[in-house]
């Protein structure tokens, strides 16, 4: 959103760092709750970090608010929306609040039925505040000790910070109902208003391949984001997650990962040819500009209504792939500089264009992204692109014979015929002597392609690119230097 349409954004992230899961492992651990969630808190922050996630602009904890939860939840008892028991519990009345319960999600309040074995009034009643069980971490409120519900605090943190008005909330679907449209109940009454949040982001499931079940932790069929770095780069996973709508369902599998890898892999190589092209290390046939300057527009306009189109990332990225597509189309590397004009500023244009979109989104490509590395890569980059310069050197003196080995002797001329074949053997001796450095650039290039160095011959030209998360050897490279 600030990025595409340079809104300013706000976030807010509440941490529920107390609830029945929470007290439960923390007294089989022999710890205080809040001292457990606090480690969860900063493996989570690690690891969204460590997947280039931006935090947000302030994180909220629950147990930092409790007076201010305590505030809403007698109003929303003042306004006639809600009841304690005599157990020292609170609940929302649902029934009551009648037909705007359900704006999301459709679910009915209706109800007959009165609740049993608990002390609420009716099934669909939710608790505002829980009385403390025996030994159970507390806070003293005006019903007697107890803790926060959970919807009631993201509803008071939420209008702690932007009051009455709330432009979106996000969330996983699972989030809807209950506790979406229990939010949305208390903060209408809260703050005596029609509508208090505009836009409810609901994000899709992650599967893994073959369930039909979401990832989750009671089900153990996770995948933790410590585990999936060691496979795969953070650009990997936002790639993978680029490809389908936030609201989708996504599922995780081998192929989906390799998918993204390789749309990755040609998005990069694009941008080293085009910045070979630039730079006069590609040659190509002369390039139809306006076709290209076309795409570009066009392109432009395309990512822009996709992303206002409730964020169609796949599609804003499907027309990314098409210009490439046109881009490398364009560009026919040819053998023999025939002098024409390099249409350099349409390409430098596309390339600045592709970085700032992917830049964006929070990835990098190209030789910016080797800069922005830690600084062994960049010298790392530097010795390769020295290393590669001078195998060209070798190969074009293994490759190129002296002139006077490629000259042709004049016809029916008795000595020339000598000489033509002196020429001839002279040359077969120069290609034999000079067959070993040829070898020996081929297996350079070999040997670097295992390290995830790709060095791309182009006659006698030749460029090279880095394969993202080359495997072991590359990383053992990287440590080696
Ligand atoms: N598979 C999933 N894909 C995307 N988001 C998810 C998934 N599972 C949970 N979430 C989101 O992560 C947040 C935490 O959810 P929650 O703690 O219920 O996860 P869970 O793994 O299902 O937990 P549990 O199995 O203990 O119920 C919520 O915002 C939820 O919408």
């Amino acid at each position: 959103m600030t990025k595409f349409f340079g809104i300013e954004v706000i976030m807010v992230m509440g941490i529920t760092d107390i609830d029945d899961k929470i007290i439960k492992r923390a007294s089989e651990m022999n710890m205080s709750p809040v001292a457990l969630a606090r480690i969860y808190e900063e493996d989570f922050k690690q690891d969204m970090a460590a997947l280039k996630v931006l935090p947000p602009t302030v994180y909220m904890r629950v147990t930092e608010n409790i007076p201010q939860i305590i505030s809403f939840i007698e109003t929303v008892i003042a306004n006639g929306q809600a009841y304690a028991t005599s157990q020292g519990n609170v609940y929302f009345d649902v029934k009551s609040w009648g037909k705007r319960y359900g704006v999301l999600t459709t679910v009915s309040s209706d109800t007959q039925d009165e609740a049993v074995n608990t002390d609420k009034r009716h099934v669909k009643d939710f608790a505002l505040w829980k009385a403390a069980k025996p030994q159970e971490l507390c806070w003293t409120s005006p019903w007697g000790k107890g803790r926060p519900g959970w919807h009631i605090e993201c509803s008071t943190i939420s209008s702690a910070v932007f009051g009455k008005q709330l432009d979106i909330h996000t969330g996983g679907i699972d989030l809807a109902f209950p506790h979406h449209e229990n939010e949305i109940a208390q903060c209408e009454v809260y703050h005596q208003c029609e509508q208090w949040g505009n836009y409810f982001l609901h994000s899709g499931h992650l599967h893994v391949k073959g369930s039909q079940e979401k990832m989750s932790k009671s089900l153990k069929n996770y995948i933790t984001v410590k585990d999936f770095l060691k496979k795969f780069s953070s650009d990997q996973f936002r790639m993978y997650c680029l490809r389908s709508r936030y609201s989708s369902a996504v599922e995780f599998s081998d192929k989906s990962m390799d998918d993204a890898k390789n749309l990755l892999q040609a998005i990069s190589s694009f941008i080293k040819d085009a910045n070979a092209y630039i730079k006069g290390q590609l040659i190509s046939d002369p390039v139809r500009e306006d076709i290209l300057w076309e795409r570009l527009a066009n392109t432009k306009v395309t990512v822009k209504a996709a992303f206002a189109d409730d964020f169609d990332t796949s599609r804003a990225v499907a027309a990314i792939m098409d210009l490439i597509h046109h881009g490398n189309r364009q560009l026919k590397a040819v053998t023999k500089d025939a002098g024409s004009p390099r249409s350099s500023v349409v390409y430098g244009s596309i390339i600045s264009y592709i970085e700032g979109f992917f830049n964006a989104l929070g990835m990098s490509f190209g030789e910016r992204q080797v800069a922005l590395r830690a600084d062994n890569s960049t010298v790392l980059s530097n010795v390769i692109d020295e290393l590669v310069q001078f195998r060209t050197k070798v190969r074009h003196y293994a490759l190129v014979l002296p002139e006077a080995a490629e000259t042709a002797p004049v016809e029916g001329d008795a000595g020339a015929k000598g000489s033509k074949r002196e020429e001839k053997e002279k040359r077969q001796q120069l290609m034999q002597d000079r067959r070993p450095l040829l070898e020996a650039c081929d297996s350079l290039r070999e040997n670097l392609a295992a390290f995830g160095i790709h060095i791309k011959d182009r006659a006698a030209l030749s460029t090279w690119e880095m394969v993202e998360g080359g495997g072991q050897a590359e990383q053992q490279a990287q440590e080696k230097t």
